[in-house]
């Protein structure tokens, strides 16, 4: 049978950094281990310093043991939830998309107006130019 997950985002895991509560974000999964704090052997404030963040490159530099590694599974509560990220990116690039062949021309007409402009003006200077000389 498939087992739900729980899914955080990294803004909702960092507000749980202090020592009555206490949770850690470590390979993509969220841990609580406000009830093991007094109990790690690297000591509670090293815990502590690593809430708010993705604390992975931390734990990996500990160089914790397999039994660490199996024991942290009794702390895990759920897992990182990458998706909010994601979604206002797309909403706003969709949103600023033309929708049709009429906006894109006025789009790109205000954009390059000076060009023609600038072509029928040369030519009126130089018609003008060109007949006072006759
Ligand atoms: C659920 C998360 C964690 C668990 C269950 C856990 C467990 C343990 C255990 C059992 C040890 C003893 C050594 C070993 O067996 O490897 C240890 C040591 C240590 N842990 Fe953790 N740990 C966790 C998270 C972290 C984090 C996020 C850090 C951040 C830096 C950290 C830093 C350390 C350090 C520095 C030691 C070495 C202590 C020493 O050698 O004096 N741990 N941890």
């Amino acid at each position: 049978m498939p087992t739900l997950t729980k899914l955080y985002s990294l803004q909702e895991a960092s507000e749980h950094n202090t020592k009555e509560d206490c949770w850690v974000v470590i390979d993509g999964k969220v841990y609580d281990v406000t009830t093991y704090l007094d109990e790690h052997p690297g000591g509670d404030d090293v815990l502590l310093a690593a809430t708010g963040k993705d604390a992975t490159d931390d734990f990996e530099d500990a160089g914790h043991s397999k039994s660490a590694r199996e024991l942290m599974q009794d702390y895990c509560i759920g897992e990182l939830d990458p998706s909010p990220l994601v979604i206002p990116e797309l909403e706003i690039f969709t949103k600023n998309q033309p929708t049709d062949f009429a906006d894109k021309f006025m789009e790109v007409t205000m954009q390059y107006w000076a060009v023609p402009v600038a072509v029928v003006g040369i030519s009126v200077v130089a018609s003008l130019l060109y007949l006072r000389k006759k």
